[in-house]
């Protein structure tokens, strides 16, 4: 399937056959095994112990008020490509100074048009932790997320065998980052809570069929523990979802194209951090 013949963001018309999941991770693969030729491990490894110390994401988005993920995402399979985004590391400081908690980054180049040189470039020029976004499926992508700045790795629930995902999650840890664990099901979650997950991300896209579903989150959300930080992913367009992921007990929401395609990105970052400050907005329960 090609981006230009994707379902909408919010069809939910079957998955076409071989979901776009499967085939997204056949190009990773590739594109690992590329890098992997080019740079050893070995190499990865001393590039990583020789960054900044990562910074701790989970306390961060502990804090009071419901906190904001910002993402540079150029381009995504649902939608093709979103914005031009000459200078990632001046959205990043646009999405900070309007008061991100965090940001994300996507590093997928086919079908998301990102970059591990986002990903650095990101990381200095803001002092918020920073998130790899893509499709981790081996121990490289976690040691090269390091190596580029990142305090945050995603762990894709439904792209990686159990022993897969504890395996990942443990290198993360190691390395001192944090893992941000994604689940789109009740199954996923639990996946998720039994590998060790602390900090767990719904996403209201399902991968397989890229529909998108905002109540996937007030059905998940109330059975995880309440150490575990809750993310709602995927689906914010303004203030109103904010305030509807914050009610089933969102401690962060995590925003991409609502903010890439505005004309102030960090106007509108504030306008939800905003949101998320206010005294009527509900707080997680702890
Ligand atoms: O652009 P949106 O609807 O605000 O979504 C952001 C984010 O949730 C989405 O980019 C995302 C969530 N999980 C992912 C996994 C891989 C790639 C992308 C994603």
């Amino acid at each position: 399937m090609t981006a230009d013949h994707a379902p909408e963001a919010d069809d939910s018309a079957s998955a076409p056959t071989g979901s776009v999941l499967d085939e997204i991770l056949a190009g990773v693969r590739e594109d690992v095994e590329r890098r992997r030729q080019e740079v050893p491990l070995e190499r990865v490894r001393e590039l990583a112990s020789a960054a900044p110390p990562p910074l701790d994401a989970y306390a961060a988005l502990r804090r009071p008020g419901v906190a904001v993920i910002a993402e540079v995402k150029r381009s995504s399979p649902s939608r093709g490509p979103l914005a031009e985004i000459a200078d990632p590391a001046d959205l990043a400081a646009q999405y900070a100074s309007g008061g991100a908690r965090c940001i994300s980054v996507l590093t997928e180049g086919r079908w998301f048009g990102g970059s591990l040189a986002d990903l650095g470039a990101v990381r200095a020029a803001v002092d918020v932790p920073v998130l790899r976004k893509d499709f981790v499926v081996s121990s490289y992508q976690v040691h090269e997320a390091r190596a580029h700045g990142a305090d945050l790795v995603l762990l894709i629930v439904a792209a990686l065998p159990q022993n897969v995902l504890v395996g990942l999650l443990e290198r993360v840890e190691s390395l001192g980052m944090t893992a941000l664990v994604e689940v789109h099901t009740e199954e996923e979650a639990d996946r998720a809570l039994d590998a060790g997950a602390q900090v767990i991300g719904v996403n209201a896209r399902d991968l397989r069929t890229l529909g998108v579903d905002r109540s996937v989150f007030e059905r998940i959300a109330p059975g995880l523990p309440s150490n575990v930080v809750k993310i709602a992913e995927s689906g914010v367009r303004g203030p109103h979802d904010l305030i509807r992921y914050a009610s089933a007990g969102a401690d962060a929401v995590l925003v991409g194209e609502g903010l890439v395609t505005k004309k102030s990105p960090r106007e509108a970052v504030a306008e939800l951090v905003n949101a998320g400050n206010h005294p009527a907005t509900p707080r997680p329960v702890r």
